[in-house]
């Protein structure tokens, strides 16, 4: 028997890595995905997002690794199946069905559905029920795997770019239902974007995935807590451009201004000498880690 206090992760990958014919997609990806929480999946393109998502859902094969539900592999394990609602950005296998028979396989297959709440959302997003999927915008079928992932109730919700091709005002309602029905109904959704900076506010953790790897997993605060805007003198902050810390680096007039990554030691000896110290917005922050990244990796495949 369990104690009171679940401490099992409710999903998590280790080591984890898929290989097709020639490309290493994902490599030794680790990380456990907290309860109750919505994760912001980031990386540039290519980097093993999408990949990612098909492992933890249990929908393909990994190379090497384990993917464990509730401590049990997800692969032919039947409360995986049920629990974990996986929203591709693009449906290949819907095409031929009509919104409202997609609808009711959806109700078969998630134990959890809120037919009524499905209800209210394809209201919402004024969706035709009698129109099959191919004919649908591109926004369209967005919005029907947003009524899939959001009225299945699953308590894992995977997300991979579930904005495609909806337009500003469309998102903000996603972004709104979901921070409210989140609210009302607590589980572990994981949503993969290249919208960043308008969908940072759903995040409470971030993970990061370069190259395959997963670099960052870390609480939304102490991922943003690590990243600086320095500007001020030139001659003062130039000093630090070869340090490891720095992520970018540009000079005007005079003037430079470095992103910084780590711990601020010295945060009041910079304040005492006029640096300024700025946050960094998340989007931005993304480029610079992962240009970066991209950098070391390619000097270390000149070396
Ligand atoms: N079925 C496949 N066969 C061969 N290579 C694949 C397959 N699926 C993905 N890849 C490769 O694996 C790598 C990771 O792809 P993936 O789609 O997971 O990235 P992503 O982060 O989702 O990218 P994007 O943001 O551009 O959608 C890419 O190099 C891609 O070409």
């Amino acid at each position: 028997m369990r104690d009171t206090i679940d401490t099992t992760p409710l999903l998590e990958c280790r080591h984890v890595s898929k290989q097709f014919s020639g490309t290493i997609a994902v490599k030794e990806a680790t990380a456990s995905f907290e309860r109750d929480a919505i994760h912001g999946l980031l990386g540039a393109n290519g980097a093993g997002k999408t990949t990612l998502l098909h492992l933890l859902s249990g929908q393909i094969f990994q190379t090497q690794g384990d993917i464990l539900y509730e401590g049990y592999p997800v692969h032919e394990n039947p409360q995986a199946v049920a629990n974990i609602c996986f929203v591709k950005s693009e449906e290949r296998s819907w095409m031929d069905y009509k919104v409202k028979h997609l609808m009711n396989f959806c109700s078969l297959l998630y134990p959890h559905w809120d037919e009524e709440f499905a209800n209210e959302l394809l209201r919402t997003f004024r969706l035709p029920l009698g129109r099959r999927y191919k004919n649908l915008s591109r926004g369209m079928q967005s919005l029907v795997g947003i009524v899939r992932g959001l009225a299945s109730r699953c308590q894992v919700t995977l997300f991979d770019e579930p904005t495609l091709g909806l337009d500003a005002d469309m998102r903000e309602t996603f972004y709104d239902l979901l921070i409210r029905d989140f609210s009302e109904n607590p589980r572990t959704i994981i949503l993969s974007t290249h919208l960043i900076d308008e969908s940072a506010k759903l995040f409470q953790y971030i993970t990061l995935i370069e190259q395959g790897t997963i670099t960052t997993h870390l609480e939304t605060e102490q991922f943003m807590e690590q990243a600086h805007y320095l500007q001020g003198n030139s001659s003062l902050l130039e000093r630090l451009s070869e340090d490891p810390h720095v992520l970018h680096q540009e000079s005007l007039a005079g003037t430079t201004r470095l992103v910084w990554w780590g711990d601020l030691d010295n945060r009041e000896q910079l304040i005492h000498q006029g640096i300024d110290i700025q946050p960094v917005p998340l989007q931005k922050l993304f480029v610079y880690l992962t240009r970066k990244r991209l950098k070391s990796s390619q000097s270390e495949d000149v070396i």
